[in-house]
């Protein structure tokens, strides 16, 4: 029986199945099956698992841009819908070209009508969050990669939402920055916690960020595992892959999903290299 002391879980998923289907095109693709999966609130879950498994679609459900064919999916207790209350920080940044870093950031907060007074102290509070205060009148084309990701991250934190999901956000920037990026991340999510949700390829970023890591299986995805992160916090990068529980980690993961990989004819991996 359930424990009704315990708080609900921010993010909870129930047999869910997903296939999409399109007029006129070739087969359905089912990318997700029978998905259960809790996430208690201030809580940061990695998603890892081969290209194709689900990940993305897995995100999408939980701000309701998808829904699922069968089972739930329960956000903070009600139907997932997109808006100020669940941010989202995409690969590519999304930025709005013609508009300034300042009201590239306040765009949520002015979809959601927010007062003028409101908006300029958000705007302001995140940009010096991501250390960008300086930028708040530059064009999104005057900066470089990382310097955009931090603009999202900020549009992404300034409605400030319970829940921020994030689809392979450091992806396309530079190895060096990408570590600065994770260092920055953690130390925000360390000040103002709530649940972050975090799809990567790459398995030593999924352990050095989160919690937990959900391993996911071919398609159509499953949740195969999860391991829960035996790291202290406040972690950084270079002294956290020095620990040997993160190398056992990382290690096991990794084995795990060049195990799927290499055994599916069908998967990325082989497409891309024929
Ligand atoms: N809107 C859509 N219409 C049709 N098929 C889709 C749609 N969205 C996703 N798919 C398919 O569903 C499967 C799962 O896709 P998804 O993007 O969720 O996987 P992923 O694990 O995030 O992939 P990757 O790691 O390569 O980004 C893929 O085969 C994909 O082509």
């Amino acid at each position: 029986m359930r424990d009704t002391s315990a708080p609900p879980a921010a993010i909870e998923l129930r047999g869910v199945s997903k296939t999409f289907r399109r007029k006129g095109t070739a087969s359905p693709v089912a990318a997700l099956s029978g998905v259960d999966l809790d996430i208690a609130p201030d809580q940061f879950v990695s998603l890892v698992g081969p290209s194709g498994c689900g990940k993305t679609t897995l995100l999408r459900l939980m701000n309701g841009l998808v829904l699922p064919d069968a089972g739930t999916v329960r956000v903070n207790g009600g139907v997932p819908r997109p808006g100020p209350d669940t941010g989202f920080v995409f690969q590519s940044f999304r930025l709005i070209p013609w508009a300034t870093v300042a009201a590239n950031v306040a765009f949520p907060l002015d979809v959601c009508g927010a007062a003028p007074a409101l908006r300029d102290e958000r705007v302001a509070r995140y940009l010096e969050l991501v250390g960008l205060t300086r930028f708040a009148d530059a064009y999104p084309a005057e900066l470089s990669g990382g310097m955009k990701q931090r603009v999202a991250l900020a549009r992404a934190l300034a409605s400030e939402p319970r829940i921020l999901l994030m689809d392979e956000p450091f992806a396309s920037i530079d190895a060096q920055t990408r570590e600065l990026m994770q260092d920055e991340l953690l130390r925000i999510w360390e000040r103002r916690r709530g649940v972050v949700v975090f799809v990567t390829h790459s398995v030593d970023e999924a352990v050095m960020l989160a919690d937990r890591v959900v391993l996911m299986g071919p398609r159509p995805g499953r949740i195969l595992a999860t391991y829960d992160v035996p790291l202290p916090r406040p972690r950084r990068d270079y002294d956290v892959r020095a620990r040997p529980e993160f190398t056992e980690l990382r290690t096991e993961l990794w084995a795990r999903i060049r195990e799927m990989v290499v055994s599916d004819p069908g998967s990325d991996f082989f497409r891309r290299s024929m």
